[in-house]
């Protein structure tokens, strides 16, 4: 490629002479609709400048943690594939480090801002379009302006203009090696760059480190993988153009920049394919197949480009002289003559801004309620978080709010009135009433009354008892020792139903632990050990008091409860037995002893089928309750073979069951007035301890002033979320702030989002910019009009407003659940009304 400058008699250059179009650009800063320019410019083009005050906005959030995917423009491709290139020529300067060694290193987020054109006077000699090259005609003066009219800032240097342009080259070098040092290192730590100029188009553009395949210098030895990731990044958001830089003397097939882009767009409906190096193709080929799309289709098309070659930058050459030479370049091969839509730099930068204003309309009523849903979202977790109080009454409130919230929600989950109960499995008060009724009642089920006591240890106790003498009657002795011995077997029932009620109770202990409460690890700390002593003191007298029951129980064994057969009436029923045998198909009336038998009978098996309900078959069923008194089934003592307890306490063939059912009945029904009718579960009668003392043990061990400040110290993660959140929300704010700029109406109507098409049909109307502005307006045609003047205009703000307004954003937020109100709903008052009945032994728990 020649190096020469341009030919005198073509007309002195301006990276972008669009002269009309420029002029509209001009006054989108001014919000002033300039009178040549059609509506429908304007209002497209207006969504850039707020987009890139979005961008700004975010990255007060640090890179790469922006809440919203905001639309930007990326630039993909292999190492050297001329990307830097692509993005110098689209400025119109040269301003990025360059040289045989150098390489994109950091993503650099390049934001290009138009500004209006500088007015100009004839002395300063200028022209009417203000294309002023280089070294042209005008002088001193209008050179001057002109460069003061360029700069650049970094987001790192805040408030330092850069006039300079090799000196923002410095500085991107620079601060490149301060993150990632000089031996070829790569980060993901973007570099913001902000370009001012009349020349350039309102785009953000990214440039990205190159793929690579060989690690070199620093470099991991995953380096390509980290690259595509790094680069996946950023274009997998749908609000992202590709640009897929390949260089056109390589194959399209084997082009990086199409295989990422590829992956994160498979439809291609966001990705612009950008052909460099076509000057130096092999001799005889050329890369019109490509920018036709014949070789890999793209819905968005190709633009075919010349950079400026190693040589050319190694001369100096000007950009502008750059530009010059493409244009030659195009204008001398016939081949591309046809494509001049898809050819040269400039028309990649009307491409491009026209796609984004397209992309960046399409997705801003979505964006709009992604960031509305964002602040709402925050504001919750900010309330999450609760506020920080300094004074010592403040503290108190908050403590008394903490301690009094914590008992309610304890309470809450015993009585089952908690809000996040679970639908998975039983908890809380549910869980206890099940250990009663499902679990302790089955363990008594399987207490087995005769365990390890034969007919053989009854007649040996009773030997015993006798001394040496014969006796005519069974001594009560062995009957007593016997009967105690069984007993006892009830006490590990009930001392293990005792424990699983206590561990259910930690576990409720564990459940009412609210963020709020986590927030402060030493008060979380101090809590769980208050309540777990509080639960174990509870837990110990409950197990004396249920020893004690049992030890009642075996002291006094109730031989005159209606029950109870004793010896010389089992000797009647074994008689009766025997006549029975002979009338026993006639109807015998009963007496009255059987009658009251029958009747505690009746009252124990309704007690104990109501205890064991759900754990016995129903009756009727082969083992079901029996409703008959079991001795007088025909099965005498003899009989059965049994005379030991179940035959006492009325066990009949199935003496065991029976014996079950006795020991079960005896220990539920003894205190039971027989007269009274129980049509519940097991009822819990006693007012709960834990219910009604948490409270104000609480209070009393934990609500000290002197503990204040040690036991509110907040975690140190709970304090960064909470800054983070309050940052990110002012952020968010003033993001939806700026959203209320735009109109709402430029949503495109249904169906016609679709990037402009490079359709050879379509192309050439679509992108022929240079004809004047005529063509933007053809463009956007197809977009509702939404002019400030409009009546539509306006209802975003209205809404963005009413949105904001009395919702205590920061400052000032007020949130729900704040602390501070000792007149909670739950007053300790309120909730020591409230009863847990329990089952006697249980109730110190
Ligand atoms: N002849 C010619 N050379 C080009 C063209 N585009 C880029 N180059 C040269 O190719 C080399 C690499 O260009 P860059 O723009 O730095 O490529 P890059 O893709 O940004 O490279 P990395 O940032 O390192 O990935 C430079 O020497 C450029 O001068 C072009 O269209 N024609």
């Amino acid at each position: 490629m020649s190096t020469s400058p341009p030919p005198s008699s073509s007309p002195p250059l301006a990276p972008f002479p669009l002269s009309s179009y420029t002029a509209a650009m001009a006054s989108v800063e001014t919000t002033q609709q300039p009178r040549d320019v059609p509506a429908q410019t304007y209002l497209g083009n207006s969504v850039i400048p707020i987009v890139n005050k979005l961008q700004d906005i975010f990255a007060q959030l640090g890179s790469g943690a922006a809440p919203i995917d905001l639309p930007q423009v990326a630039v993909v491709g292999s190492q050297s594939s001329g990307k830097s290139s692509v993005l110098e020529a689209l400025v119109g300067r040269d301003f990025l480090p360059r040289g045989s060694e150098i390489c994109t290193r950091r993503p650099l987020v390049l934001q290009l801002v138009q500004l209006p054109k500088p007015k100009q006077t004839k002395e300063d000699g200028g022209n009417e379009e203000g294309a002023v090259g280089e070294g042209e005609k005008g002088g001193g003066v209008q050179k001057q302006r002109e460069q003061q009219a360029e700069w650049g800032e970094f987001l790192h240097i805040p408030g330092k203009r850069f006039y300079d342009f090799s000196a923002i080259r410095s500085e991107i070098q620079a601060e490149t090696e301060r993150e990632v040092g000089t031996n070829k290192g790569v980060s993901d730590k973007q570099i913001r760059l902000k370009i001012y100029s009349p020349h350039v188009l309102n785009i953000t553009l990214v440039d990205l480190p190159g793929i690579t395949k060989v690690p070199v210098g620093d470099q991991p030895s995953d380096i390509e993988a980290r690259i595509r990731t790094m680069i996946l990044s950023y274009i997998k958001h749908e609000t992202c153009i590709i640009l897929a830089v390949s260089p056109a003397n390589a194959d399209l097939s084997v082009s990086d920049a199409l295989q990422m882009a590829r992956i994160a767009d498979p439809d291609g409906s966001r990705t612009i394919g950008v052909i460099t190096k076509l000057d130096i193709m092999d001799r005889g080929t050329d890369a019109r197949n490509f920018l036709l799309g014949n070789v890999i289709p793209l819905k968005l098309g190709y633009i075919g480009i010349v950079n400026r070659s190693q040589q050319d930058i190694n001369a100096n050459l000007s950009i502008r002289e750059a530009l010059a030479q493409e244009e030659s370049f195009f204008r001398s091969r016939p081949v591309y003559h046809g494509l001049a839509d898809r050819c040269g730099v400039q028309k990649l930068g009307e491409k491009l801004n026209v796609i984004l204003v397209q992309h960046i309309r399409g997705i801003l009523p979505d964006l709009k309620a992604r960031i509305n849903t964002q602040i709402v979202t925050l504001q919750k977790e900010l309330a999450s978080y609760g506020e920080l109080t300094e004074s010592k009454a403040g503290q108190g409130a908050l403590m008394l709010n903490i301690l009094t919230r914590y008992s309610y929600a304890f309470t809450s989950v015993v009585d089952g009135k908690s809000e996040d109960m679970s639908t998975t499995e039983l908890a809380g008060g549910a869980r206890i009433h099940y250990i009663f009724q499902s679990i302790f009642v089955k363990s008594l089920e399987e207490v087995n009354p005769c365990e390890d006591l034969s007919d053989e240890d009854i007649r040996t106790a009773i030997q015993n008892a006798t001394g040496p003498k014969n006796v005519l009657f069974v001594p009560e002795v062995p009957f007593e020792v016997l009967v105690r011995r069984q007993i006892a077997r009830l006490l590990d029932p009930a001392l293990q139903c005792a424990r699983f009620v206590y561990d259910e109770l930690v576990k409720i202990m564990h459940r009412c632990e609210t963020f709020e409460i986590q927030r402060f690890p030493n008060l979380r700390r101090r809590l769980e050990e208050v309540v777990a002593g509080f639960l174990r003191e509870g837990l110990m007298p409950a197990e004396t008091m249920i020893t004690h029951l049992i030890e009642m129980e075996m002291d006094y064994i109730n031989t005159s409860h209606p029950a109870f057969i004793g010896g010389s009436r089992a000797v009647e029923e074994a008689l009766r037995g025997r006549s029975a045998k002979v009338q026993q198909h006639l109807p015998r009336p009963r007496s009255d002893s059987e009658m009251a038998v029958e009747r505690a009978v009746l009252v124990e098996k309704k007690n104990r089928g109501i205890l064991a309900r759900s754990a016995l078959p129903a009756p009727g069923t082969e083992n079901g309750p029996r409703t008959e008194r079991p001795t007088t089934s025909g099965s005498s003592i003899e009989a059965s073979g049994k005379w030991g307890l179940s035959s006492i306490f009325g066990g009949g063939a199935d003496g065991r069951a029976n014996g079950r059912d006795q020991m079960t009945g005896k220990m539920f029904a003894t205190d039971l007035n027989p007269a009274v009718e129980v049509t519940s579960g097991i009822q819990l009668r006693e007012v709960n301890h834990v219910k009604r003392d948490l409270h104000s043990v609480l209070i009393r061990r934990l609500y000290r002033e002197d503990f204040f400040a040690e036991m509110l110290q907040e975690k140190e993660e709970i304090a960064v979320r909470r800054r983070r959140c309050k940052e990110v929300l002012v952020v968010l704010q003033q993001a939806a702030w700026t959203l209320e700029e735009l109109p709402l109406d430029y949503t495109l109507p249904q169906g016609s989002f679709m990037m402009p098409s490079t359709g050879a049909a379509s192309g050439a109307t679509q992108y022929s910019l240079d004809k004047g502005s005529s063509h933007m307006g053809s463009l956007m045609g197809n977009m509702p009009s939404a002019l400030p003047g409009s009546p539509r205009f306006g209802s975003a703000s209205r809404l963005v407003r009413r949105s904001y307004t009395g919702d205590g954003i920061i400052p000032g937020l007020s949130m729900p659940g704040s602390f501070g109100s000792v007149g909670s709903p739950l007053s300790s008052s309120s909730f020591m009304k409230e009863s847990l009945n329990v089952v006697p032994y249980l109730g110190m728990l």
